[in-house]
């Protein structure tokens, strides 16, 4: 099955948090299925927070970053009746706002789930609340708005 991601132009490949192109990023994969979006990462030892075995709070940040502007992409084709990959016009987001709550520690060295739900989408704007969870248990809540991104000219 392929990632929301792996349907992003060559040119929008550089992404830290999910570009294919970009060697040294997380090449965070996302997918869509039903009405919510999900993706896993398991964060290695290098990505340590403050205190022992729990997940550095940016890293975290990032995820959900790259996930909430993919899930807002996933919806916007859908609500426009188009499939990923279509070969027409890509729809991008940017990430306008991104609010983290951190509710628990994450962490470390086990496999994170991200998912992600549409809460609207009107004109330009997309809302997604996100989630990251650990063993079950929610660690992180997000709150995304995305914006579509259009060429200036
Ligand atoms: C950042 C662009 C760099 C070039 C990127 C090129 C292409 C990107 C395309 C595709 C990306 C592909 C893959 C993405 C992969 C990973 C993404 C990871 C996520 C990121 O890492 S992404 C980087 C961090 N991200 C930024 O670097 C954004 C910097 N920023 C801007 O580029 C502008 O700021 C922008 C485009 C957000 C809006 O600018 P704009 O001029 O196009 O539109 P405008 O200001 O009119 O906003 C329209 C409506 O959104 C409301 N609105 C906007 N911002 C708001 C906020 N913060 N809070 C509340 N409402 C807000 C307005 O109030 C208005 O609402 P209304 O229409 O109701 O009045």
């Amino acid at each position: 099955m392929h990632a929301i991601q792996d349907h992003y132009p060559a040119e929008f490949a550089h992404c830290y948090g999910c570009g294919s192109a970009n060697p040294h990023g997380l090449h965070l994969k996302s997918f869509i299925e039903g009405e919510r979006t999900h993706a896993r990462f398991t964060p290695a030892a290098m990505y340590s927070g403050g205190y022992p075995g729990n997940v550095y709070g940016g890293l975290l940040a990032s995820l959900l970053d790259c996930h909430g502007t993919a899930t807002a992409a996933a919806f916007a084709y859908r609500a426009q009746g188009r499939a990923l990959g279509d070969g027409g016009a890509p729809i991008r987001f940017v990430t306008g706002s991104l609010k983290v709550d951190y509710k628990r520690p994450t962490p470390l060295g086990i496999e994170l789930l991200i998912e992600g739900t549409l809460r609207s989408l009107e004109g330009r704007k997309a809302v997604i609340d996100l989630t990251l969870s650990a063993d079950g248990e929610v660690c992180v809540t997000g709150e995304m708005l995305a914006v579509q991104f259009v060429a200036k000219a």
